[in-house]
């Protein structure tokens, strides 16, 4: 075997997508499934198993328990806690309540892990700062603004009527509701350009629940980010990533550079209006995990 080691918590649609992904992409030397549902997480690894053969790939895929993960050189964390989302505006901080206790177990069972660790869980910006404050790892990226960003760079692309790799910008602050769009830095083929800030907008709010509303879950999408953070994380490939990490007191996406494995920030020069926008999604989501169910005395940081 060769190749990173690489854990997956949760085998649900974006588990089992990313995992496919990944085994297809035959990037793991080993891949780890790790869930709370024993026949979902061996009935995936079969399948696995069957996918790495017929597709040639050389990863080897293994069901494994939590205590496992810290042989792991890199985890994902996709797990989502039986809930139903009833939030009408801020859609992805409806499973705030629910999933943060089963990110805190998590978390304290992993306390001490070296790897890097990618949340995919939502709201990501809350789950990747509970995540990283009850683990204590150094390495935790919350995984949302690269997804909005590449959508981002998709759509004016075909707004602009060119090849999606002529488009340069971001979109950083949450994943969610209070996503900055970095207009004011946007290029195609180098050059600025007039974004329709107001449509790029809807449409992106628009995008999730259109998938949603053909397929049940956004899976693709989300994999695709993860798998090109992990090429970055992994010293695979350099580049930039839009990752939710610690921020002032708070964590939310900005953009960070890779090389070689390691991540320096480079957030674009911002409007004042871009620069507003930022610091009220800060402000929000600092209320919003103040919000959090609390920690258990004994483990409160
Ligand atoms: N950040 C992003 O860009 C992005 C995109 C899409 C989805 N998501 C989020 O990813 C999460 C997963 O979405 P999904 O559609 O795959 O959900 P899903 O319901 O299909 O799957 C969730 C999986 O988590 C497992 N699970 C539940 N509790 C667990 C625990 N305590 N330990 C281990 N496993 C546990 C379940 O058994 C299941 O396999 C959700 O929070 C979703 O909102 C994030």
């Amino acid at each position: 075997m060769s190749g990173p080691v690489v854990g997956i918590v949760g085998s649900g649609a974006v588990g089992q997508t990313l995992a496919a992904s990944l085994v297809a992409a035959a990037l793991p030397g080993r891949l780890l499934v790790v869930s709370r549902q024993p026949d979902q997480v061996h009935g995936l690894t079969a399948d696995l198993q069957d996918l790495a053969h017929t597709a040639r790939s050389r990863s080897q895929v293994e069901a494994g328990e939590v205590a496992d993960l810290h042989g792991c050189d890199a985890l994902v964390i996709a797990l989502r806690t039986g809930f139903t989302n009833t939030a009408q505006r801020d859609i992805r901080r409806g499973g705030a309540t629910a999933n943060a206790p089963a990110l805190d177990a998590l978390a304290r069972e992993l306390r001490g892990y070296r790897g890097t660790v990618l949340v995919v869980t939502n709201p990501v910006d809350l789950m990747a700062r509970r995540f990283g404050e009850v683990s204590g790892c150094s390495r935790v990226y919350g995984i949302g603004s690269n997804l909005d960003s590449a959508r981002y760079r998709l759509l004016l692309a075909r707004y602009a009527q060119v090849s999606p790799e002529l488009v340069r910008g971001h979109v950083i602050g949450e994943h969610g509701d209070r996503a900055v769009v970095c207009a004011s830095t946007t290029t195609v083929g180098s050059r600025p350009i007039a974004v329709p800030v107001r449509t790029v907008v809807a449409d992106l709010q628009r995008r999730p629940a259109l998938i949603r509303g053909g397929i049940g879950r956004t899976r693709c999408g989300p994999a695709g980010a993860v798998l090109s953070t992990l090429r970055k994380t992994l010293g695979l490939a350099d580049g930039i990533e839009e990752l939710s990490v610690p921020y002032g007191d708070v964590y939310l996406g900005i953009p960070l550079r890779f090389t070689g494995g390691k991540a320096v920030p480079s957030v674009p020069p911002l409007t004042r209006s871009e620069r507003l926008r930022l610091d009220s999604a800060a402000s929000s989501l600092r209320d919003a995990y103040a919000q959090l169910p609390a920690l258990p005395e004994r483990i409160a940081t």
